[in-house]
Formats: structure tokens, sequence, C-alpha cells
């Protein structure tokens, strides 16, 4: 029988960036992603992978729907879309944790209803539910430290990596909700009729992540 085809959606933009050389240090020829100018799909010849380059959220679309069998996405996306695929490997990249921020003026203790920006709705609410809040959720796409800055919103609930945008626009971190990183999802139907090849794809970039983990170490 010849070797199954793996659709493989993986999220543009930094995901892409960070998650190419552990593929390719897997043994995964990426060079037609590479090159892609502005294509989002590409079919390999010479290897049983076919990649879809899309946003985070469309990537857990593709995989709910069958349209794609494994995924790689943050884990942010995950959570705030309830993925309910498979979850096999956190590729130690794209580590981010997130935060509520606001600035000086801030004060969580404050009783009134609080206004919170962010681009992750359900995990604000989860989080200030948690904490016995009612808040105004507002959902924005982009630029999410301008809320607290112009009046929008009270505070925001978003990510950070280096804290860089967050103390340029002279913000401060009140709380760390919970850590994010890149993770390896497949679709659950998939995983029944591909186990062998998905399963020798995820072995060889655990090994992959484990080694750049443990040369991490040794740098220290
Ligand atoms: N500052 C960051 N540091 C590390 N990882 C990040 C950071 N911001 C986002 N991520 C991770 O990368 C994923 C995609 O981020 P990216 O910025 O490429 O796309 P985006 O937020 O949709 O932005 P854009 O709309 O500009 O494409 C996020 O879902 C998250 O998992
Ligand atoms: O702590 P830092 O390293 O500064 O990273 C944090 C920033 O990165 C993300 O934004 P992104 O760059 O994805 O742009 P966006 O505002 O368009 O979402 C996030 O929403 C923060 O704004």
């Amino acid at each position: 029988m010849s070797e199954p085809r793996l659709k493989i959606a993986l999220t543009k933009g930094r995901v892409e960036t960070q998650v190419l050389p552990l593929l390719e240090q897997a043994g995964v020829d990426c060079s037609l992603v590479r090159h892609k100018q502005r294509r989002l799909i590409f079919d390999s010849t010479t290897q049983p992978y076919e990649f879809i380059l899309a946003k985070g959220p469309d990537v857990t679309t593709f995989l709910e729907r069958g349209a794609a069998d494994i995924g790689i996405v943050g884990s942010d996306i995950l959570v705030e879309h309830q993925s309910t695929q498979y979850e096999l490997l956190d590729l130690g990249v794209g580590q981010c944790q997130f935060v509520l921020a606001s600035t000086a003026a801030f004060d969580p203790q404050a009783p009134q209803r609080k206004i919170i920006g962010t681009k992750y709705p359900l995990i604000t609410k989860r989080y200030f539910d948690r904490l016995g809040q009612d808040v105004e959720i507002i959902k924005i796409e982009g630029s999410v430290e301008l809320a607290p800055l112009t009046g929008l919103a009270d505070a925001i609930v978003d990510i950070t990596e280096t804290g860089t945008t967050i103390r340029e626009n002279h913000l401060q971190i009140y709380d760390y909700l919970q850590p994010v990183s890149t993770r390896l999802v497949v679709n659950r139907l998939a995983l029944k009729q591909h186990q062998t090849a998905i399963f020798s794809l995820v072995d060889q970039l655990a090994a992959v992540v484990n080694a750049n983990a443990e040369k991490e170490v040794s740098q220290l």
C-alpha cells in the first residue's frame, strides 16, 4: 500500500518562522514553503506531506472539519477556540504568557465593573469568572495595548513574550494567567487512519525538540 499523504495546517507568521527549522531538523523538506511568495498550499512529489498555511484560528477549523490531518498552532488559539482534537506535542517554541496589564492608574481591586480589551474573550471571561468578577469584555483584533491608553478599556488580557510592547507603551503587568507555546494537534479520525505515519513524524519532531532543549540547558 502507498504511504498516506498527511495534510499539515501550519499557522503562518511567527509560528511558521519558528517551526520550519524544527521540521527541517526532523528531515522534512520545507523548501517549497520557504520559497512560497503568495502561495498558500504546497504539495510535494518527494515526500508524503502537503502544507496549508493559514491563520491560527483557521488552523483549528481545518482540523475540526477534517480538512487537515495535523495542525501546528499556539495553545492560546487552541484554548480560545475550544479545540477538541488530540494534542500530541509541545514544540517548545512560541513561548509566551497571558497577562493582565494596564496603566499605573489601574486598580485591580476597585469595586466598579471593569472593561477589559482582548483578542481572547473566552480566556478573559474564564479568568475573571475564577476571580468572581463580572467584567465587560471588548474584542480587539490587534494592537491590544492601545485599549487602556486610549480609555477604550480599563485593562487588557494579552500575550507577552519579551515584555517590550508593554514597557514601550508604559503599561505594567498586574497578573499572570497561563503560559502559551506552539503545539502539534491531530484530527481524531486522521490519527485512527494514519497512526503509523503520524506517530513517525511526531517521534522525529519530539527527538528534535528534546535535543534542542538539552542544548539550551547545556549552554546555561
Ligand atoms: N509576542 C509573541 N511571542 C511569541 N509568540 C507569540 C507572540 N505573539 C503571538 N505569539 C504566538 O504566535 C501565534 C501567531 O502570532 P502572529 O503574531 O504571527 O499572528 P497574529 O497574532 O494572528 O498576528 P497577525 O494578525 O499580525 O498575523 C499566536 O497565536 C501565539 O501562539
Ligand atoms: O512581549 P512582546 O515580545 O513585546 O510581544 C507582545 C506582543 O506580541 C503580540 O502582538 P503581535 O506582534 O502579534 O501584533 P498584534 O498587536 O497585531 O497582535 C501581542 O499581542 C503583543 O502585542
